[in-house]
C-alpha cells in the first residue's frame, strides 16, 4: 500500500528541493502535504502535475503522515520531531538535532544502508559536507583503512538557507554598484570574500561545523578516523567544493582510487588534468552524485591522496539523500 508523507520546512532551500527528488523519482507515495510556518500558508508548490497548497505546522495535521521530512533548524526539529514520533510518523530530520544521539541512525544509504532500519522513529540525515566527504572517503576506505583526513571547504551560500542566498544575490549588486552590503544570514558581508567560519565556534577553536565533519563521519563509517577540517564560505550559489587529503594504511594509487571511485554508486569521477577537466560547481548544480577530480598522491607523506570534490549541497547534501532514506523504508 502507498504511503503518506509530509514535508516540514517545505517553502525553505532543502524543503523545496525534497518536493523536486519526489517528483523525479517514483516512489510509492499516496499523499504528500507540505507543511511551514504561519507566514507561508496558502502559497503552492508544485510536485508533479498536483498544486499542493502549504499549510502551518500543527502536530495533529503533520501525525496523519506515515512518515515526515523535517526540513527545519535544530531547535524547532527537537520540539517537532518526539511530539510526531510519539504519534507515530516516522521522522526523517535534515538537523543537527539528534545526529550524534546513540539510539538514532545517521545515514548515507550508500555507505550504511542497513542503519536504517534500526530506527526508533527517528533517522538523521547527515551534515551536507559530511555527506560528500564521505561518499568521496568511502571509496578509497574499501582498499586500504583511511588513518587520517585534512579536508578545506569551499560552502555555497545555499547552504544557509533561502535567505542567505538571496543575500548574496543583494549583497553583490549592492558592492557593484558602490552601496554598502548588510549582512544578517552572513557572519561579515559574502561578495567577493572567503569566510573561514560557518556554525559557531567552539572552546577548541574548531566551528561546529567542522566538528561535524569529523564526528558524523566516524558514526557514519563506523571508524576512528581523524579528520581535521577548516571550513570556509564563499559566494557560490549553490554547490559545495571541499579539497580533500587522505592518509591511508596501506599505499593506494591513482589509479586504483579511480577504480574503486567508478563502481561506487553516487559518485562519478571527472579528472582530466590536460584537456582543464575536473569539478565546477556550476556543472553539478542539480546533480545527484559526488563528482571527483584531481586525484593525484602526495608527494609529502608514504601513503597519502589529494583529491577535489564537488557536491549539490541541496540535493545529495540534503534533500536527495533523505528521500533515498525514505525510499529504504517504504
Ligand atoms: N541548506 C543545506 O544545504 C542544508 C541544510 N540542512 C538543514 O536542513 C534544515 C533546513 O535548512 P534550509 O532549507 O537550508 O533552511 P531555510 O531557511 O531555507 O528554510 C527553513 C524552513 O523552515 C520553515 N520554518 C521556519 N520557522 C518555522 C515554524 N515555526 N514552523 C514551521 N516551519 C518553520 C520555513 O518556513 P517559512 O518559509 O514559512 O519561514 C522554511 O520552510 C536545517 O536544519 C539545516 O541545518 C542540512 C544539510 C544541508
Ligand atoms: N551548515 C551547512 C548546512 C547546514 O545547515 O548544516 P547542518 O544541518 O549541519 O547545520 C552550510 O552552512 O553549508
Amino acid at each position: 500500500m502507498g504511503k503518506s508523507v509530509a514535508i516540514v520546512g517545505a517553502t525553505g532551500a532543502v524543503g523545496r528541493t525534497m518536493a523536486k527528488v519526489i517528483e523525479e523519482k517514483n516512489l510509492n507515495i499516496t499523499k504528500i502535504g507540505l507543511f511551514a510556518s504561519k507566514r507561508s500558508i496558502g502559497k503552492k508548490i508544485n510536485i508533479g502535475s498536483n498544486e499542493i497548497i502549504v499549510e502551518k505546522t500543527e502536530i495533529d495535521k503533520v501525525s496523519k503522515y506515515d512518515y515526515c521530512l523535517l526540513a527545519v533548524d535544530s531547535k524547532l526539529s527537537q520540539k517537532l520531531a518526539p511530539e510526531l514520533i510519539k504519534k507515530g510518523t516516522i521522522v526523517i530530520d535534515n538537523s543537527s538535532a539528534f545526529r550524534l544521539d546513540h539510539q538514532v541512525p545517521l545515514v548515507v544509504p550508500e555507505v550504511n544502508p542497513q542503519k536504517a532500519y534500526n530506527h526508533k522513529g527517528i533517522i538523521s540525515n547527515p551534515n551536507c559536507s559530511t555527506i560528500q566527504m564521505v561518499l568521496s572517503l568511502y571509496p578509497i576506505h574499501s582498499i586500504s583503512p583511511i588513518q587520517r583526513v585534512v579536508v578545506s571547504t569551499y560552502q555555497s551560500a545555499s547552504g544557509a538557507g533561502q535567505k542567505a542566498v538571496d543575500e548574496l544575490k543583494n549583497c553583490t549588486e549592492n558592492v557593484l554598484n558602490g552601496v554598502k552590503c548588510q549582512n544578517e544570514a552572513f557572519i561579515h558581508p559574502i561578495a567577493f570574500s572567503a569566510i573561514p567560519h560557518i556554525d559557531s565556534f567552539d572552546p577548541s577553536g574548531y566551528t561546529k561545523e567542522e566538528l561535524k565533519m569529523s564526528n558524523e563521519t566516524q558514526k557514519i563509517m563506523n571508524s576512528q578516523i581523524k579528520v581535521s577540517a577548516t571550513c570556509v564560505r564563499i559566494p557560490t550559489i549553490n554547490c559545495h567544493c571541499e579539497s580533500i587529503n587522505i592518509q591511508t594504511k596501506n599505499k593506494v594509487t591513482v589509479t586504483d582510487a579511480l577504480k574503486a571511485y567508478e563502481k561506487f554508486p553516487s559518485v562519478k569521477v571527472w579528472d582530466n588534468p590536460k584537456e582543464n577537466i575536473y569539478p565546477l560547481p556550476p556543472n553539478v548544480d542539480g546533480y545527484d552524485d559526488v563528482f571527483i577530480g584531481r586525484i593525484r598522491q602526495d608527494k609529502t607523506i608514504e601513503n597519502g591522496l589529494n583529491i577535489w570534490s564537488v557536491a549539490d549541497n541541496l540535493r545529495k547534501g540534503a534533500a536527495t539523500n533523505a528521500v533515498q532514506i525514505l525510499e529504504l523504508l517504504i
